[in-house]
């Protein structure tokens, strides 16, 4: 049996009120149906699944400031914050699995308590950095960074939910790759803070290997540091990933998006991935659900080792041609 040189845990996050609407919250069965656990099992990991977060839907929340469910969101995030800081301090290299992209204030804020030098590489169709005021929607899953950044604190307002966290990140350690739809206070925010970014059109120009050369360069080249790997499974085409909340055409082809998650395996510094917004009541059928869901798999097991070139094992482990 090959060492098992890391210990993976992988935590469900059954969540939906960073949104409208219903069925992200079965994300994570659906991937696990996929077969995550057995592809992890079969990389050079010792695999641990936590199961499942419990969240609780607050009766009472009322919007602030046309910010959906703030309170819901709020506590849902403190106690991912804590579940994800408490896997991390226990040595674990962790998956989250999605329900909406809001989760991740809680998962970079809990990864961030025991790597505060983490750098955070989020792969998405959208910037999810709206504030309060600039959200067209009020919907907090295009608002997690917004949270986490301390060059905004003054533009955010105290929402209720949110007092347990502080915002812990700085800009120049994030990049974006996918993004082809940003809105305009979105857009005002990259550019005024200099956040490095690559929509979709700068992958046509410069190709996927560049693409992957600068982001790590960009955060890797002064001080390697853990990565926090943000996936949003709408940063693929629609037509790879059609069950999701918000698809936008001309996303991620498959190979890019296996080579984005190569490289960053290939740095050995992945510490947290968030795999997020997959929503098996969108496909518009059982197989629209079922590619969606065994994408997010490869994209997890890429992430983890999982190579195109096959892996490497002692040539004893070779079952024998039986003549
Ligand atoms: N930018 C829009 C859409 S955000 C889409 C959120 S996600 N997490 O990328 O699906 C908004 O803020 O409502
Ligand atoms: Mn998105
Ligand atoms: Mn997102
Ligand atoms: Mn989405």
């Amino acid at each position: 049996q090959q060492s098992r040189a890391h210990s993976v845990a992988v935590l469900g996050a059954p969540f939906s009120r960073g949104q409208k609407r219903g069925g992200v919250e079965h994300g994570p069965k659906v991937i696990r149906d996929a077969g995550l656990i057995e592809r992890l099992s079969g990389l050079d990991y010792s695999v641990h699944d936590f199961g499942d977060l419990n969240f609780h839907y607050l009766e009472k929340d009322e919007p602030y400031m046309d910010v959906k469910f703030p309170r819901t969101v709020g506590a849902a995030n403190k106690m991912m914050c804590g579940a994800v800081s408490r896997a991390v301090g226990a040595g674990h290299t962790l998956v989250m699995l999605g329900g909406d992209h809001s989760l991740a204030i809680g998962s970079v804020a809990g990864h961030a308590q025991q790597c505060p030098d983490l750098c955070l590489i989020w792969v998405d169709a959208h910037a999810d950095i709206n504030t309060p005021m600039s959200s067209p929607s009020g919907n907090l899953h295009g608002q997690p960074v917004a949270f986490m950044l301390k060059e905004l604190q003054e533009k955010m307002p105290a929402i209720p939910g949110f007092s347990w966290m502080k915002p812990f990140l700085s800009s120049r350690d994030l990049v974006y790759i996918g993004l082809r739809d940003v809105d305009p206070g979105e857009h005002h925010i990259l550019k005024d803070l200099g956040i490095q970014y690559f929509t979709m059109r700068d992958i046509d120009r410069l190709g996927i290997q560049r693409v992957m050369e600068v982001t790590l360069d960009h955060l890797l080249s002064r001080k390697q540091r853990p990565i926090h790997l943000s996936f949003d499974v709408d940063a693929f085409d629609p037509s790879l990933a059609p069950a999701t909340g918000t698809p936008v055409n001309g996303g991620l082809t498959y190979r890019e998006g296996i080579y984005i998650t190569e490289e960053i395996h290939n740095t050995g510094l992945l510490s947290v991935m968030d795999l997020v917004e997959v929503n098996p009541m969108l496909g518009a059928s059982p197989e629209a659900v079922e590619a969606t869901a065994s994408l997010a798999v490869d994209v997890i097991a890429s992430c983890l080792g999982q190579t195109r070139e096959g892996a490497r094992v002692s040539i004893d482990e070779i079952p024998s041609v039986k003549d």
